[in-house]
């Protein structure tokens, strides 16, 4: 019941079947079965309280009562990075062997976590080896593409779904539950859908790093890289999607899943060099800019710094691996005073102290700054009333870290603006 498990739960719900949501956090289901979301996604709060009342959905931390009561099973666990980059399957494990525990009849068993490239006969194995008696059983790979921030709407309206399975009864299955979806349906081996799921993810991170790269060329000399992907992406064959220079990628996506991509391919003697670029160009890509902006304010040293947006993008209040954290670590090392402000997404506790503070009102956090760093463009900073704004401050900089605030109407109000690769 994380993001995606809870998405697709609710998806299901509304699509008219049963579902109940298992996990292992009793604190969490017992939020939900009040109604309660534990994290902030826009749309869900209303499908919970829906279909907690149309009785589509129901929650529970029994998994021995979740998975005797249900013939289909939707695998969501995290599938976090592990020490070496690969991807921690200790989740999906455990989930597959309760699963083999408690098979009173027939399964199928949808793997939705982003798992390596071979991770569906892994499953399989599991399972059958923690069987007690030997119920028949598929497992399908259906990798997941929702985004977080638009995740109800890009469940109910996904470009594609992918269904890894040699399983024509499997296949059919899922297609039934998927009926009133109106997408396109692959239907792949396994192994290829597991690796549809990092292919894709690996190449979006590609297109954002490309840009990224380009716009400190673009700063170099002058153009600016917003106009030059807008004329980039008219052309059908590159798109106008993904394309958008700023600090970096965050997430718990893009990072985790091509640090998994290269660790196969690592592990299979293969060099995958454009995403080994990839991930450095992300890594460098938000000092780089700050190191532009620290020359054009004349240092960070003792200056207030308002960071607006923690959340690695809007509409989400998740912080896994989020620019602005690095961002506000090397501006404290630099002895910057920091106001900081989300309209969803909390300061983690290690970085509260004497000189960050988070404000409710944009008001108050810009009181007395010196300059502004967007991270993340909620739509209150786009549409704020900058003129008013302007005025509690102390000096006058905006640093625009996601290139979404009109630059010319700040100019013209009297700030200093400066974008990402947008003189
Ligand atoms: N967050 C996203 O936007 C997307 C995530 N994915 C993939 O989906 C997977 C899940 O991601 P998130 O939803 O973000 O993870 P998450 O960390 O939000 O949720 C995972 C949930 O699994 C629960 N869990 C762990 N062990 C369990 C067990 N044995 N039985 C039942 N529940 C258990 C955890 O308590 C947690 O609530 C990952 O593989 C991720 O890469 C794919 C597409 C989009
Ligand atoms: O596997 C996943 O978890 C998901 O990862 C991403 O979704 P998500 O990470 O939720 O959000 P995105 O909208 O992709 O944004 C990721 C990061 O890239 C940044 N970004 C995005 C687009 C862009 O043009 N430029 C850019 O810097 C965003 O600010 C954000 O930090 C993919 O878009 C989903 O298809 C995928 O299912």
């Amino acid at each position: 019941m994380g993001y995606v498990g809870v998405t697709t739960g609710l998806v299901f719900a509304e699509l008219g079947w049963k579902v109940t949501g298992l996990d292992t956090d009793a604190l969490k289901i017992q939020s939900l079965s009040e109604g309660k979301l534990s994290f902030y996604e826009p749309g869900l709060d209303i499908l919970l309280s829906q279909h907690l009342q149309s009785d589509n959905i129901r929650f529970t931390s029994d998994p021995i009562q979740a998975i005797r009561e249900h013939s289909v099973i939707f695998l969501c666990v995290g599938t976090p990075s592990d020490i070496n980059g690969s991807a921690d399957l200790q989740y999906v494990r455990n989930v597959a062997e309760h699963i083999g525990t408690n098979m009173n009849d027939y399964k199928l068993v949808a793997v939705k976590s982003t798992v390596p490239i071979d991770t569906n006969r892994k499953v399989r194995q599991w399972i059958r080896e923690a069987q007690t008696s030997p119920h028949p059983f598929d497992v399908v790979s259906n990798p997941e593409f929702l985004r977080e921030g638009s995740a109800l709407y890009d469940s109910l309206h996904p470009d594609r779904i992918i269904i890894g399975s040699n399983s024509k009864q499997a296949v059919d299955t899922l297609k039934t539950l998927y009926r009133s979806i109106n997408a396109p349906v692959l239907v792949t081996k396994p192994k290829t859908a597991e690796m549809i799921k990092y292919a894709s993810n690996a190449f979006l991170a590609t297109k954002i790093s490309y840009v990224n790269e380009l716009s400190r060329l673009c700063d170099k000399i002058g153009v600016n890289i917003s106009d030059v992907t807008k004329g980039m992406g008219m052309d059908h064959r590159i798109g106008p999607h993904f394309l958008r220079a700023g600090i970096g990628y965050g997430g718990s996506c893009f990072p985790k899943d091509s640090k998994a991509l290269l660790y196969t391919a690592k592990e299979n003697d293969i060099q995958l060099s454009i995403l080994e670029k990839v991930t450095e160009v992300n890594n460098s890509q938000a000092s780089y800019f700050l190191n532009v902006w620290e020359e054009k304010l004349g240092g960070f040293d003792h200056r207030t710094i308002a960071i607006l947006g923690i959340s690695f993008k809007p509409n989400t209040d998740d912080l896994r691996e989020a620019p602005s954290l690095a961002i506000m670590q090397h501006l404290l090392e630099k002895q910057a005073i920091l106001r900081v402000h989300d309209p969803i997404a909390k300061l983690p506790s290690y970085l509260q102290g004497e000189f960050v503070q988070q404000f409710d009102s944009l008001e108050d956090t810009l009181d007395g700054a010196d300059a502004i760093i967007l991270c993340s463009e909620w739509t209150d900073y786009i549409g704020a009333n900058w003129s008013q704004l302007r005025s509690v401050m102390g000096d006058y900089f905006i640093f625009d870290g996601r290139n979404k605030l009109d630059g010319k109407s700040l100019t013209d109000l009297g700030f200093y603006y400066y974008g990402i690769g947008n003189r």
